[in-house]
């Protein structure tokens, strides 16, 4: 519409006396007006924009953990709408040469879904700072917007994108990566004071059959762990976290580590690794908590080698008798002071605190070759639901490993063998290691056996000859 030369003379006027009236205003009604116009400015540009837009960043509002909605975003675009962009990604997945095609930086792309159309970008990493310097007192916050996927639709369209695109969007992540999943392990570093979590694809060899340890416990272990993952209706009835504790423990080489790759196998797991030497402190301990996936094994090994310090935090005798409060400090046994900042009260808030609850169908296992020596606290029942105790090997375990080794269910050197294992205490490893075959050709089973035989006699002559004589036990347990 064009106006007439009149109107312009008459909107020219207008703004000149517009002008002349602000410049005789005072100052602080100039910043009231600027304040006013640049609210306003805003409400009229989104009221005359038909189009609306929803942001997906790659972290939630805290920036303490990863927003699934945008590996859900990145996963539906990689599988409908790439052949439309010309800037994109590659890299290789998890599994072996497996190529991942993504869009690149500031790349959109448009989709259709139910004759509406939908502008997909993704938004690069950007700086927050503008000019002066922010202090942020707030955790996890930094200068850095993180990346994001910026979704431009028709106003009309709004229901549609809310109650149907989306939630679309969701259901065919959840397709897809249940189709395709693949285990990883995973394993905590830091960097730049940061911890954060690495993986790698897992495909452990070990399963419960080949596992060496007495039938029983072993099917109890297993129909525990089925139970469990079928468990969620039952916890939430009862109210309980949908998680669980397990304690394996006993010398080294009784397949401590062999049944949590077996656990992960039978449960398709993840597992993380957690390694408490290299975590600041417990805000760090919290932040990877946060950052594993449901369905996982979240182990920590060798669970002795932290020391713990029981220190009562007094301050004089009167405030000791009122407050029995103690501060319990977990030191670190590698040394380096700076590192143990980890508590047994963080370390017990991340196995069954209120953080725990956070995320569901996890498994948490702590193993150790000195039961005796652990903090009670930490491996009470209930915290760690269930103590497994990996035991030497016995002539049942033993046949369930010459299975395995050498496909033989009998031999006739197994007598003399289980007799030999009732008296001496042997590792399955040890054992492992005499069954395995040795060079390139494959032994056969009478000569694994014998090797076996040889060996089980040697250390027990090794052990008679380290026994102190009965005589002077004798004499000793007499004084
Ligand atoms: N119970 C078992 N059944 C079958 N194989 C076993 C068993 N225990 C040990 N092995 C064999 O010995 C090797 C070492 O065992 P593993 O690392 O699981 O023992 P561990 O108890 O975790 O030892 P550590 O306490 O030293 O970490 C395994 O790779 C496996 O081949």
């Amino acid at each position: 519409m064009a106006l007439s030369v009149d109107k312009w003379v008459g909107f020219g006027s207008a703004m000149a006396g517009f002008g002349l009236l602000w410049s005789r205003m005072p100052e602080h009604v100039h910043d009231e007006a600027r304040y006013i116009i640049s609210s306003l400015v805003p409400m009229l540009m989104s009221y005359f924009n038909p189009y609306q837009q929803i942001s997906i960043s790659e972290l939630d509002a805290e920036r303490f953990r990863r927003n699934e909605m945008f590996d859900a975003v990145s996963i539906y675009l990689r599988s409908t709408c790439l052949d439309v962009a010309s800037k994109l990604k590659a890299e290789l997945g998890n599994k072996k040469d497996d190529l991942l095609i993504s869009l690149d930086d500031n790349q959109g792309v448009v989709d259709n879904f139910d004759g509406a159309r939908m502008w997909w970008r993704l938004c690069p990493k950007s700086s927050k700072k503008r000019g002066g310097t922010i202090i942020s007192l707030l955790p996890g916050d930094s200068d850095e917007q993180p990346r994001c996927y910026r979704l431009v639709f028709h106003k009309r369209h709004r229901k549609l994108v809310l109650d149907s695109y989306l939630p679309s969007v969701i259901r065919q992540w959840r397709e897809l990566i249940a189709k395709n999943r693949q285990r990883l392990l995973f394993t905590n570093y830091s960097r730049e004071g940061k911890s954060h979590w690495i993986n790698v694809p897992y495909n452990p060899p070990a399963t419960f059959d080949m596992l060496a340890m007495d039938h029983s416990k072993k099917d109890e272990v297993m129909e525990d762990l089925k139970a469990f993952s079928k468990a969620k209706e039952y916890h939430s009835k009862v109210g309980k976290a949908w998680k669980r504790g397990y304690l394996l423990h006993g010398p080294p080489g009784t397949g401590k580590s062999t049944m949590i790759g077996a656990m992960a196998n039978l449960l398709d797991y993840d597992v993380y690794d957690l390694d408490l030497t290299s975590i600041k402190d417990n805000a760090e301990l919290r932040k990877l908590f946060l950052d594993t996936r449901d369905k996982s094994i979240i182990v920590i090994e060798e669970i002795d080698a932290i020391e713990v310090e029981l220190t009562a935090k007094r301050h004089g005798k009167e405030a000791a008798e009122e407050n029995s409060d103690k501060h319990l400090v977990i030191k670190l046994s590698d040394n380096n002071k700076d590192n143990g900042k980890v508590t047994l009260s963080g370390l017990l808030s991340f196995v069954d605190g209120l953080w725990s609850a956070c995320g569901s169908e996890r498994i948490f296992v702590f193993t150790t070759n000195h039961v005796d020596r652990l903090d009670p606290t930490l491996i009470r029942r209930g915290r760690m639901d269930r103590h497994i105790e990996m035991s030497y090997c016995r002539f049942e375990a033993f046949k369930m490993l010459a299975k395995s080794y050498l496909d033989i269910t009998n031999h006739s050197l197994f007598g003399e063998i289980g007799q030999l294992l009732d008296e001496i205490d042997t590792t399955p490893a040890d054992l492992a290691d005499n069954l395995m075959p040795r060079g390139k050709r494959r032994r056969e089973a009478d000569d694994c056996l014998a090797g076996l035989v040889e060996t089980l006699e040697k250390n027990k002559a090794k052990m008679k000859s380290a026994a102190p004589p009965m005589d002077s036990m004798e004499e000793a347990k007499e004084e």
